[in-house]
């Protein structure tokens, strides 16, 4: 059974997946981490894949940029191929000085301009939520293997270049309390709630609005096995 976007059969896909934006991170975390790997998706180069974790399977797909991006992928694979949890795993820019370089960040929910939700659903909340037991659980293992994470409320925006006359990263923090920016969980969260599914989103900072400060490839390399390590200890216990 494939849908317009994913060429996979339904027991290609694992029941928990680990979402990245870039699918080229998604190919690594495959090649790094997983054993056995088979790759499920192909199709516009949005590479999927499933192996083993410690014994369990896993998958780990990108989801692109974007809500509109994230909100098919994520569709497809909750009501098409029936899978239970999806895990981003994101990088996102720090709104306080507070937010340093590599810190991971737990998105305790997700505050969003988009008109995402109210297309899909009418649904008019500018507030997603993620899954609580998945947050608990990650939380938890988090903490098992001495990461440390910091849960906050994170900005889901449909802008990466603002221009000088709207409201800047000061104003997403005073007036919303969003601690960062990324550019998907807000789609993700609906869905997932939508559909009766579970979602969370981990983030690592990879640069600073308040600072200027941004992370090299490299730096962004080890942070993000860090944050990859906790999504794939917390997966393997759902
Ligand atoms: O690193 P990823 O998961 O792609 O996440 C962030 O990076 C992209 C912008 O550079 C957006 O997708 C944003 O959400
Ligand atoms: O969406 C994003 C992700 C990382 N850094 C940003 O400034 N924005």
């Amino acid at each position: 059974m494939a849908t317009p976007h994913i060429e996979a059969k339904e027991m290609d896909i694992a029941k928990v997946v680990l979402m990245p934006g870039d699918p080229l991170r998604a190919k690594y975390i495959a090649e790094t981490y997983l054993e056995d790997v088979t790759q499920f998706n192909n199709v516009r180069n949005m590479f999927g894949f499933t192996g083993t974790y410690k014994g369990k399977r896993i998958s780990v797909m990108g989801s692109g940029m974007g809500m509109p991006s994230i909100g098919i992928y994520s569709y497809e694979l909750f009501k098409f191929y029936d899978i239970d949890a999806i895990i981003r795993i994101g990088s996102a820019g720090a709104y306080t000085a507070d937010l340093k370089l590599f810190d991971i960040v737990l998105a305790d929910d997700a505050w969003s301009e988009s008109s995402f939700a109210l297309a899909q659903s009418g649904e008019a909340s500018a507030v997603m939520k993620p899954s609580a037991e998945l947050n608990t659980l990650i939380k938890e293992t988090a903490a098992s293997i001495n990461k440390t994470v910091h849960e906050n409320r994170i900005h889901s925006s449909d802008v990466f270049y603002h221009e000088s006359n709207v409201d800047g990263h000061e104003e997403f923090y005073s007036k919303h309390g969003c601690v960062c920016v990324e550019m998907e969980s807000f789609a993700l969260f609906h869905n997932a709630n939508i559909l009766g599914k579970k979602a969370a989103c981990l983030l690592t900072i990879s640069d600073s609005l308040v600072t200027s400060e941004v992370t090299t490839a490299e730096q962004r390399q080890n942070s993000f096995n860090e944050m990859m390590e906790i999504a794939l200890e917390s997966a393997i216990k759902i």
